[in-house]
Formats: structure tokens, sequence, C-alpha cells
């Protein structure tokens, strides 16, 4: 019986090795084979056979076929923050003939590539929106939306597995755990995780072990709060979670005249962000305390002594919410580690009513994990609009996941952004492809400039079937921002392009300006970092300067 079961679910021949196959994000579209379209109409003609259930999500591991034909050795490296996990399973990824790394951040994977090609292991860097291709490489760091089920590894390595059960990026780490065909799976991250991994691998036919890790070095929650900004000294690294607080705070601590600081934060373009860390690493260099957000707060090696909360509670997009203690945990763990110049960390808050979160907090084991994130790919929403003829593809969206049938080990990541922008899209006349593909873009919906950038340029592809990057953007108007405002409004600018280099990469010759744009994206960075340099708090601003970079977009009507 449950033979025939499996039979009806995966006969149709050409379904299954088509889907999934692509190195693109896994809810992306993977190419529709003819064949596949041509099963379709057999499919729709044959009254007998019964309806397939493309929203029967509960067999993912069956969606990648590549790795089920091996069986892979996988090791668990758990353990507390700075115990040498990730540099453990790296050091398997190095004298391994060929490799991939999947990290959660754009830095980690700069990390790795930089560390492997130091080490003369050529190593790709691959993420959304850069390829960095090294002569011969057969490694390669990404991020992990990009993790490749479509080759064959000696060795796998993905970082921060915890992140399975993340709300929103979950399901990017069910893929790679899922579907990575390679001999040796390495998985680094919580042992909260590990009960959760060990269900997902049953079915899998994987050899599975655990390898117990312990800090390498002490992480010292102190007793005593910060108190006054006149407290702070070198290596300090205070975190805060809102952009206008990190500003704040570096204005604060750098108009107290014995310290520069270095910021990183979410939405700074990734090379500036790589750029202040390295000049905060850096112990030759002036700016010797950090002001972050939690956009430090996953696997990096900065040199940080102590970290300073300057808040438990930030903003998840819906509700002021306090810090978990995984988030906790996270980021003090950035504090003495192991190599660095500071062989003990150390851990507080500014403020005293903090000190008891923090304490209970890093004394507490994670919750564990319970459900990994799922999404659908384009192929089965593109099969079940097919059988189930809706307008548009919110529409479909919702209607397949309303249906979406599911096993107990695993939810559907939340998708809330990209109904936003299926709305917007639904307006244009675009084929369902196209439209997924401009939803599932790195577009950021809450900023006003970047999603109309996005709307902009599906207006212009759906008329003309080639976006022009000077027809919403001149340039050479770029300037150093003077104000908060205009720094703002240069990162979004930066988003806009960076934008432009993701469409131009699946979509190559309507977006034939990558190069431009690539070429301005760094010129945003490099003023945003003269901003940062010779603007910082500590002179004066001049008034009512603004930066003259424009983008056309703001003056146009955009729905
Ligand atoms: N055996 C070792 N020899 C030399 N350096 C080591 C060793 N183990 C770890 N390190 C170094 O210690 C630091 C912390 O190690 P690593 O990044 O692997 O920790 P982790 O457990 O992955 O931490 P996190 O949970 O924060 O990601 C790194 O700089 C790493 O290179
Ligand atoms: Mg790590």
């Amino acid at each position: 019986m449950a033979s025939l079961l499996l039979r009806r679910r995966f006969s149709p021949p050409v379904f299954q090795p088509l889907q999934y196959e692509t190195t693109e994000p896994c809810w992306f579209y993977s190419g529709l084979h003819l064949s596949l379209v041509t099963w379709l109409r057999h499919y729709n003609s044959s009254s007998s056979s019964k309806k397939f259930d493309f929203t029967d999500l509960t067999q993912p591991e069956t969606w990648y076929p590549n790795a089920r034909r091996k069986k892979r050795n996988v090791i668990l490296h758990v353990g507390p923050t700075n115990s040498g996990k990730t540099y453990h399973a790296l050091k398997r990824l190095e004298c391994s003939s060929s490799g991939i790394y999947c990290g959660p951040l754009r830095l980690l994977a700069w990390e790795v590539a930089k560390r492997l090609n130091k080490a003369k292991v050529p190593c790709d860097l691959i993420t959304g929106q850069e390829k960095d291709q090294v002569d011969g490489a057969k490694h390669k760091a990404v991020t992990v939306e990009m993790g490749d089920v479509t080759s064959d590894f000696k060795c796998a390595v993905i970082d921060e597995i915890q992140m399975i059960g993340c709300k929103t990026r979950g399901f990017s780490f069910t893929r790679a755990l899922l579907g990575l065909s390679a001999d040796e799976l390495h998985l680094c991250g919580d042992a909260a995780a590990v009960p959760l991994v060990q269900e997902l691998l049953k079915v899998t036919g994987d050899d599975v072990k655990v390898q117990h890790y312990e800090r390498l070095s002490p992480l010292v929650p102190l007793n005593v709060p910060l108190g006054s900004f006149s407290n702070i000294r070198t290596g300090d690294c205070i975190v805060t979670f809102s952009r206008k607080e990190i500003y704040n705070l570096k204005k604060v601590i750098e108009t107290g005249g014995k310290h520069l600081c270095s910021v990183v934060y979410g939405s700074l373009p990734p090379l500036t962000r790589t750029r202040q860390a390295t000049r905060f690493n850096d112990a030759s260099s002036d700016f010797d305390v950090l002001v972050a957000s939690d956009a430090i707060g996953m696997g990096l090696n900065l040199n940080i002594s102590r970290i300073i909360f300057s808040t438990m509670k930030k903003f998840d997009g819906i509700e002021m919410r306090k810090l978990t203690v995984s988030e906790i945990k996270q980021i003090a763990g950035r504090a003495g580690r192991y190599g660095s110049s500071f062989p003990v960390g150390e851990v507080t808050c500014l403020d005293a009513h903090d000190l008891p979160l923090l304490h209970s907090s890093l004394n507490a084991p994670s919750p564990i994990l319970e459900r990994a994130g799922l999404f659908p790919t384009f192929d089965l929403l593109y099969m079940y609009s097919r059988l189930n003829i809706k307008s548009g593809l919110y529409e479909i969206l919702e209607h397949f996941l309303e249906n979406a049938k599911l096993s107990a080990n695993y939810f559907i990541t939340d998708c809330e952004e990209l109904l936003k922008v299926a709305a917007v899209i639904d307006e244009l006349p675009l084929g369902l492809h196209d439209k997924y593909l401009f939803c599932i873009s790195p577009v950021d919906m809450s900023d006003d400039i970047s999603s109309q950038g996005l709307t902009q340029f599906a207006q212009n592809y759906s008329k003309n079937g080639l976006v022009r990057l000077k027809e919403i953007f001149t340039p050479g108007t770029l300037e150093v921002p003077k104000t908060p405002k205009a720094l703002k409004e240069l990162e979004s600018i930066h988003k806009v392009l960076d934008l432009y280099v993701w469409l131009s990469y699946r979509l190559e010759e309507s977006f034939p300006d990558r190069e431009l744009a690539s070429s301005q994206k760094d010129i945003c960075s490099l003023l945003i970092e003269e901003f940062l340099e010779r603007f910082g708090w500590q002179k004066p601003m001049p008034k009512k300067v603004q930066s003259n970079a424009r983008l056309s977009v703001l003056s146009q009507d955009v729905r």
C-alpha cells in the first residue's frame, strides 16, 4: 500500500528530477522542461488519473534526487558560541577535493572564501548579487539561499543550522540540509537543533553523528552595567537595534573625544559592512569601538573585548519584543573570541535593570527547535496554477498555502513580504515566472525608494522587455552624504542598484547594465564610508547640504 501511494505521488516521470535542480533560492523557478509540460497535457487529458496533489509537501526529502542517491556522512558540530564548531568543519572543507560552505551572512561567506583562498584552496564567493569566481576553484562559499543542490561535492558545510527554525529564512536551511549532495555534510550550530535535524534525517538514509564542543575562552557576564559612556574602552562593541540609535551612540561616544566608532548594521552595503568590520578588527586603526546591530550576531570573529547591550528589546517588524535567549547568547558570544586580542570576553548592559535578563539568558539553554521552515518552489506553484485556474500570483500563493499539507516537523515560511510584492506585480502584464522572480528579489518593501525601484524595473520590463539603468538612475550624480537623511537615501539607492544587479543575473538580456550598476554600487559604498570617516559626529555638519543623487523614481507616480 505504502509503495503504491508513493508511486501515485511521485510517478510522473519528468516531474521529480526537474524541480529544485537549481542554484537559485529553493522557491525559485528551475526552468520548466518541455517534457514537464507534455506530462501536464497528458495528465490533463487523462480522465482516469486521480488528481495529483501539488500541495502535498509532506515528503520534501524526495525533492532532491541528487542528494538521495548518496548515503551522506552527516556530522553535527554543536556547542556554545566560540567553541570551534565552524573551525573544525572548515578544516574538513579545506582538505576535501571539492566543497561548499553555506552560511547565513555574506560576511561569513566572505570570511570563508578569504580563508580558503589564503590557504591556497581556490574558492568562489557567491551570493545573490555577486559571483567572484576564482580560476580552477572546486570550492564555493555561498549565502545559504545560493546553496547548490545540483552538483556533487566531497564536503559541504551548513553554518548556523539552528536557523532552520527561522520564520523567514528557515526554508533555505531546510533545502540545504535535505538537498546538498555531499559525501560529508557538516552542520554547525546550537545544540537546540539536534533533535529536529536527527528527526528530519531519519528518512534520508544518511548516517548522523553528533560532536559536542565547549567554549574555548571564557565569557564573563558582568554584575555592573556600563552606566556612563565615559566608561567605554577600546575593544567595546555596543549593540542596539535601530539605525537611528546606532548613529546616536556613535555621536555620543565620539563626542567624548576618546574613541572613534566603526558601525555595522543590516542596511549598510555589504562591502561597507565588511570594511567597517575589518577596520575595527585592525588593532592599528583609530576606530577602536564598534556600534552594531544584530547584523554581527552570528558566527563572526571580531576583535571584541566586551559586548554592551544598550537595550534588550528590538522591533521585529511588527512589535517591540524582548530579545530571545538564543539572540542574547549569539550576540554576547562575539566577545573574547579565541585567537583574538582579547582572551576573555565580557558582557554587560547599559542599564542595570537589563542585567537580570542578560544573566538568566546566558545561563539558560536555547529552546529546542521543533519545526523546520519549508516553502513551495515555483515549479510546484506553476503546476498548481495550471490545475486550479487563479487570476494572479497573489491568489495562487494564497490558495496554495491554504491547502498545503505538511508533516509535523515543518512549518511554512512567512511570506508576508512576498505577498506584498505579488499584490503590486499582479497589476502588470507579466507571465507567472517573471512575477515570481520579482517577488523573490531582494527588495525591501518597507523602504520607499527600494520598493519604487522594483516597481519601475518591473513596469519597464513588462513594457519593453529591456531595462536600461540610465532610465531610472543618472550616473555621476552620487555625492558624499552630508546629513543622516542623505545617508539613508544613499543606502536606499544602493539597494535599488543591488536589485538591478540581482535581476541582471537572472534576466541577463533584459538587464544589460550590470557592470554600470555594480560600479555605482561600489561608489555608494565608498561614499558612505567617506561619510562615516570624514563626516563622523566629531565634526559639525554643514546645514542644508543634500546629496544630489536622485533616482528618477522619486518624482514619478508609481503604483
Ligand atoms: N583548534 C583551533 N586552533 C586555532 N584556532 C581555533 C581553533 N578552534 C577555533 N579556533 C578559532 O577560534 C575562533 C572561534 O572558532 P569558531 O568560529 O569555529 O567558533 P564557533 O563555535 O563556530 O562560534 P559561533 O557559534 O560563534 O559561530 C575562530 O577565530 C577560530 O579560527
Ligand atoms: Mg561558527
